[in-house]
């Protein structure tokens, strides 16, 4: 590599298989060694992550000393996978990293901290309650903040980060190097503007189209009952095609995607599930067994649509059809990685079209039906429907309902807020929704009447006047 990179550093991605930089590292690696600021916006899978991470490491060896830099992450998978390359890559200087990430132990995280490790990988949330909650560290001489998945940190999602955003960068210093990678930056551009104060060297691949052309994407227009027989059908297929294969499968809900783990298993596929509901210990371990092919399966929700690279995905399929185009590129690029060529296959109900529509405009590419066997579809459909629907009950006889309210009430506890509270302030809010939604509805039956009333009035009016005009003749 010609870019300013160390022969030692060199030699360490060769391990990882990085002989040729990608673009975006071509163009970010030596601004970021120049001291810039830096945003670069690239496809999926075109190596992000190694054009943060080495010339970090190249400073880093210049001037070691902890805590040097802090990256952020989105999710608890993404901060560690991140992290994996910072140890492989930085294994010749002895970087010692950190991992912070939520539902993990607070206690040892915070020694570890103490330790003064080169490089913390943190979701927001967690590092935030540790800035919150100790002195034993601090983030005052950081000079890297490394925000990974930028856009998705600074949206308003089911997640929101800002708070915790705030915290942070009130704990780092002002003069720092702060460098935003996504997929999908432009967005956001303007408050990620905000964050890479120092005018910062913008990079974004030039193509028109933003899925990457190793792709391959189709769509399967069908019937909202006939989903799940669609999917049997495809995995059977793929199953009997291919020896080596593997697949991620994306739903919308938590709930839906340990039904449909549960019913995928009682067809004896191979497959685990990844959902914010589960324990984060069986969280890590579901994904290690999926990137091992222990498993060939993963069924996720989005927390597993963004970043994650595991390159014998050959195959993903969207259960549902995501409602954000933004979403869907990064789920669909969970495939066709550094080069390789995938499939992704899109389920899309007669409700789902506009979304379809929406995804086509934002991509700028079409996708292209899938040619399945809809009679092999028909002949299981019934058995499957009846397979889900035992699901469902199974799973509705366990407590994962009554999880999801706890876990929701810790949530908010965690976020100062008092869950009896919250109940009581929610059913009020609705019992003056459907008060005002009754006093619209009788303002509105009185319009009509009066209308009516009107109406009436005016063609009685109008009889009186033609019997007159009659008798006058
Ligand atoms: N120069 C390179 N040559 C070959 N492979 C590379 C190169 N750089 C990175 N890779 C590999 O490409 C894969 C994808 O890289 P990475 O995960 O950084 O992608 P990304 O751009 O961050 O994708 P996403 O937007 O999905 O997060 C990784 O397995 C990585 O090791």
């Amino acid at each position: 590599m010609e870019l300013g990179i160390r022969d030692w550093l060199i030699q360490q991605s060769r391990q990882l298989g990085i002989k040729e930089p990608t673009p975006v590292q071509e163009h970010c690696i030596p601004a970021i060694l120049r001291g810039q600021d830096c945003m670069g916006c690239a496809k999926t899978g075109s190596g992000k992550t190694a054009a943060f991470v080495l010339p970090i490491l190249q400073k880093l060896s210049e001037d070691p000393y902890g805590i040097f830099c802090l990256v952020l992450s989105p999710t608890r998978e993404l901060a560690s996978q991140i992290a994996e390359q910072f140890q492989v890559l930085g294994k010749p200087i002895g970087l010692k990293d950190c991992m912070i990430v939520g539902r993990m132990d607070m206690v040892k995280q915070a020694l570890e901290l103490s330790r003064k490790p080169h490089v913390v990988i943190a979701t927001p949330g967690r590092l935030a309650d540790h800035l919150k909650s100790s002195n034993t560290f601090n983030l005052k001489k950081i000079k890297f903040l490394v925000l990974d998945e930028a856009d998705r940190l600074l949206e308003q999602g089911c997640t929101d980060f800002t708070k915790d955003l705030e915290v942070i960068l009130g704990a780092i210093p002002a003069k720092r190097q702060t460098l935003l990678f996504s997929a999908t930056l432009t967005d956001t551009l303007q408050e990620l503007k905000k964050i890479a104060m120092n005018r910062p060297f913008f990079w974004e691949s030039k193509s028109e189209v933003r899925t990457v052309d190793e792709l391959e994407q189709r769509y399967l227009l069908i019937p909202e009952r006939m989903k799940e027989a669609y999917l049997v059908h495809l995995i059977q297929k793929t199953q009997d095609e291919h020896e080596d294969w593997s697949i991620m499968i994306f739903t919308n809900t938590c709930k839906m995607c340990q039904v449909l783990n549960m019913m995928l298993r009682k067809f004896r596929f191979p497959c685990v599930a990844l959902h914010s509901m589960m324990q984060q210990k069986q969280r890590f371990a579901a994904l290690a067994k999926f990137k091992s092919s222990v498993f060939k399966i993963l069924v996720a929700t989005d927390v597993a649509a963004r970043g994650l690279d595991i390159p014998t995905v050959q195959m993903v399929i969207n259960h549902n059809t995501p409602g954000l185009p933004k979403i869907y590129i990064h789920r669909v690029g969970r495939t066709a990685r550094a080069g390789r060529h995938g499939i992704s296959i899109t389920l899309v109900t007669q409700y789902d079209i506009h979304l379809l529509h929406a995804i086509e405009e934002e991509i700028k590419s079409k996708l292209k039906d899938y040619p399945a066997d809809e009679k092999e579809v028909l002949r299981i459909l019934t058995h499957v429907n009846v397979t889900r629907r035992e699901c469902e009950i199974e799973l509705e006889s366990t407590d994962f309902d009554e999880k999801k309210e706890i876990n929701k009430k810790k949530q908010m506890i965690l976020e100062g807020k008092d869950p009896d509270l919250e109940e009581k302030r929610k059913s009020e809010l609705a019992k003056i929704k459907k008060e005002k939604r009754k006093f619209k509805e009788r303002i509105q039956e009185t319009l009509e009447k009066q209308k009516e009333a009107q109406l009436k009035h005016k063609l009685l009016k109008r009889r009186r006047k033609e019997k007159e005009a009659a008798k006058g003749e």
